[in-house]
This record gives structure tokens, sequence and C-alpha cells, in this order.
């Protein structure tokens, strides 16, 4: 019998996450600010544009002067502007982007202007037809239109992106306050497990998977990652991993294997000695011995460090990642949501049901109208032919994700996690989930890196 009460893996996500606080401010430049989450509100010092800006290339005009001919009495580009006012009854060369001259208040685009050749006038004079009447502030973006002086631009508390990198550019804010990244130790654990490099392998050695896949994964996450290596299934070693972990001031230990039933599983025991379980398994399938404490460090001030002891097969280490250490790592590096995102998904093959333990079964994601072919639920949906006919008049309506088992499941073979975008989450029952059942899916990894389907991603009509 465990010493354990086995809990719900949403009881197993409440208790970490309870436990987890978000890590203080520090302050990096914009080119590190990537994926980080802003501690503090940023505000835009200054309007954009600065000025009223020309939306196209063309002239500076004052509306009411209409359609005629005008002389061009200067030029402003973009980031230079000569030093005339646009008088009534003159115009003045202005491109994208650039500063609309004072005394100007509208631009006509120059697909409706004509240039004209100066007839006896000044040498040099030019010339220019308006055809088409402006209204006033025509092609112009006022002063502030895009972002007001004053305005919050970004909350404390969002994840810098992409496009929030550029934002951030935009106001001026090099310097940022964000969450200090988690830092993360990765630790494998096991007599027979040996460094990947390891060729030949010696009788009874595995090569360690674990580690390498445990640092990526943090890392992904955004962890500030350290390589513990491998500990022998021997106390001392264990102790002076864990040791290794406090020194170098990780918020979060990962250990793999030794967390089961076996006379040299040692990391609850040690964990036990060492700082507080708060859980040591968990209903799921795979997964089932995974164990979490905390340990406070009294020499460090009594600072917590998290301890995650994930069981030693591949999949069950890469499922209890992502369900429960996952969340952690965001909610320390400041996420104000850390939970795993859900879909729906449609089942294309049958799934046999586990009795005893909810099950994570990984799949591929696929967003299309019909089942991918070659699955039990192709079989069993129509023909493709009518499916295309009724395709070409509804666009994307009929669309889902189907779910496409990644195989065999059993918690050793990590091929069954090899291009898996999403954990389906199959109750737990006796009997079998057929084919075309409907699924929550607990999303990953990216979608935009899903399989298309045959014959592409259809868009809404009208493209
Ligand atoms: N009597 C019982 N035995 C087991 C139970 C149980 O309830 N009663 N639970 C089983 C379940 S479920 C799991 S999961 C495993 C987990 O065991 P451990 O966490 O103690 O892991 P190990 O025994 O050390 O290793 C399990 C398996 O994984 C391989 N392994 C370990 N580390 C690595 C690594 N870094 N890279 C690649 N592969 C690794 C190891 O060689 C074993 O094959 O316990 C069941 N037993
Ligand atoms: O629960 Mo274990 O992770 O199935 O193999």
């Amino acid at each position: 019998m465990s010493a354990y009460k086995m809990i719900s893996i949403p009881e197993a996500q409440d208790i970490v996450l309870s436990l987890t606080q978000p890590l203080g401010a520090v302050t990096v430049g914009l080119a590190d600010a990537l994926g980080r989450v802003l501690a503090e509100d940023v505000k835009a010092p200054d309007s954009l544009p600065p000025f009223p800006a020309s939306i196209k290339d063309g002239y500076a005009v004052v509306a009411s002067d209409g359609v005629g001919e005008f002389p061009v009495i200067g030029e402003s580009r973009a980031g230079r502007l000569d030093d005339l006012p646009v008088r009534p009854g003159t115009v003045a060369y202005i491109t994208t982007g650039a500063p609309v001259p004072p005394g100007a208040d509208a631009v006509v685009q120059v697909e409706d202007t004509e240039a004209v050749q100066p007839a006896g006038g000044a040498a040099g004079e030019r010339r220019v037809r308006i055809n088409k009447a402006a209204k006033p502030g025509q092609d112009i973006r006022p002063v502030g239109s895009d972002i007001t002086e004053g305005d919050l631009v970004l909350r404390a508390g969002e994840v810098v992106g992409v496009a929030e990198v550029g934002i951030l550019a935009t106001v001026g804010a090099v310097q940022l306050a964000v969450h200090a990244a988690p830092k993360v130790a990765v630790l494998s654990t096991g007599d027979e497990v040996v460094d990947p490099a390891t060729r030949p392998l010696g009788q009874g050695q595995i090569r360690d998977a674990n580690r390498a896949m445990l640092l990526a994964a943090a890392a992904r996450a955004g962890a500030q990652v350290v390589d513990l290596g491998v500990a022998r299934d021997a106390v001392g070693q264990l102790e002076g991993c864990l040791a290794a972990a406090i020194e170098q001031r990780a918020d979060v230990l990962i250990t793999s294997g030794g967390v089961s039933m076996g006379d040299r599983d040692l990391v609850k025991p040690l964990l036990e000695r060492q700082g507080t379980i708060h859980f040591g398994r968990v209903r799921m399938k795979p997964g089932k011995p995974l164990t979490f404490a905390t340990l406070s460090i009294a020499e460090q001030g009594g600072r917590q460090m998290m301890v995650f002891g994930l069981p030693g097969n591949p999949v069950s280490s890469f499922v209890c990642f992502n369900l429960v250490v996952l969340p952690a790592l965001r909610k320390l590096a400041g996420w104000q949501r850390p939970e795993l995102r859900r879909v729906a998904a449609c089942l294309t093959s049958d799934i046999r049901l586990d009795p005893e333990r909810p099950e994570y079964h990984r799949a591929t994601l696929v967003w299309s109208c019909e089942p991918p072919p070659g699955t039990a639920a192709a079989a069993t949906h129509g023909s493709s032919q009518e499916a295309a006919a009724v395709e070409g008049e509804k666009g994307l309506a009929g669309f889902q994700f189907w779910a496409v088992s990644t195989g065999n499941q059993i918690s050793s073979r990590l091929l069954s996690a090899r291009s898996a975008n999403a954990l389906l989450e199959i109750p737990c029952d006796s009997g079998v989930l057929r084919a075309g059942s409907v699924v929550s899916a607990l999303l990953i990894d990216d979608l935009g890196l899903m399989p298309v389907p045959e014959g592409g991603v259809p868009m809404t009509p009208g493209f």
C-alpha cells in the first residue's frame, strides 16, 4: 500500500498553483522582452503620429481650393519638411508619412493629379493640376490618431509577443519591468540511465531521454535552466544533487524517475526528510506516482524551492510536465492565466477506456471539414466527393478539430508524444469511446504547426 493518498489532477493543479507566487520584477532591455510578462503598465509618453501625417504620396492642399492648376511651393518628405506654409491657391508635394505643412488641410493622391509644364513662368517653377476636389482632412492621420499621449498601451500581466515588442519600441519603452524568469534545475535519476552520447549501450543501460526533454520544455517556457546531470539510485548522490539545486538558487527542481514503489525509489523519502510532500500519487494515466514537494531553505532566508518528482517513464514525464509543471512555471513568470487551454475535438478512432484512471491521450489535432483520410471516422463519415460538393456551398461551416491518436499509448513509448499538439481528456470508465465522439483536448503545442488537411485550409468566400 502506498502511503500517499491518490488525488485528482484538478486537485493536484490547485495545490501546486496555490503554493506558487509570481516572482518579483527585474528590468530587461527591449531585445530581451519577448515572452516575458510585464510587471507594470506601459503608457505612451507622446502621441503617434506626433504630427498630422500624410496617408498618401501626393499633394498637400487647401481643400476649399477645389480642382485647378496650382504652383507647387515646396515639399514635405518623410523626415524632412520645407519651411513653407501652404496658402490658398498653392500646394506642396508630400510623401506618405510626411508631416502635412501648416495651412494645408487635405492631401490629394498623386493618381488624382497631373504634372503641368511651366508656360513662361519662373525657371524651374513646378505646377500641378488637381483633378479631384479634396474634403477637409482627407488622407491625413491627425496627431495621436494611432496612439494618444498618456494611453495605456500594455498592461501589467500581459505576455510580450512579437506585436507587443513593436508597440514597446514605438512608445520608446526600451527598459522594461518584467517578472523574473524562473530558474529551473533538471535532474535524471537511475542506475540504468546514461548520457545520450553513450554508444554502444552497456548491459541494462538506457539513454537519458528525460533530462534533454525537460530542459527543452523548461527553456521553451522561458525558464533559465540548470542541468544537474544524472544521479545514481543512492541516497548520498540524490542528496548532493538536491544541495546543488539549492546552491544554484533554483526556484524549481524537476527530477525524473525513482518515485514509484521500488526499493530503490528514493526520491519521495528524501523529500519527506528535507521538505513537505503535498501529494505523491495522482489519478492520471500516465503519471500516477507524480510527486510535489516544497522545501523551505533556512540558510537562504527561508525562501521556497518547489520540487516536482516526475515518473521515470518518458511519456509520464512529458505529460506531467505539461499538466502540472508548466502552469506553475507560467505563474512564477507572472502569467495571470497559467492553465492549459482547451478546445473540443472529434475522435478519429475508438479509444478503450481505463476503468481506474482518466487518460491523457496524446493526439494531433487537425482542423478540417472531414476526418483525415484512412482513419476509422473517415470510413463512416460519407464519401469525400459528397463532402467536397457540400463544402463548396457552405464555406467554413462544418469545420472542426479532428483528433488523430499518436498510436500505442504505453508510457515508455516517447514516439506517442511525437507531433502531439494536444492531450485528449479521456474519462475514466469501462468500455470504448467510439470514433466520432467529441472530447476536450488540452493544447500543448503551437496550433500553427498542425498538419494541413487534404485540399488545404479554406478561407472565407470572397478571397
Ligand atoms: N509496484 C508498482 N510498480 C509501479 C507502479 C505502481 O503503482 N506499483 N507504478 C508504475 C508507474 S504508473 C510508473 S509511471 C512507474 C514510475 O516509476 P519511477 O518514477 O520510479 O521510475 P523508474 O522506475 O525510475 O523508471 C521507470 C521507467 O522509465 C525509465 N526511465 C527512467 N528515467 C529515464 C530517463 N531519464 N530517460 C529515459 N527513460 C527513463 C526506466 O528505465 C524505467 O523503464 O512505475 C511503475 N511501477
Ligand atoms: O502512470 Mo505510469 O505513468 O502509467 O506509466
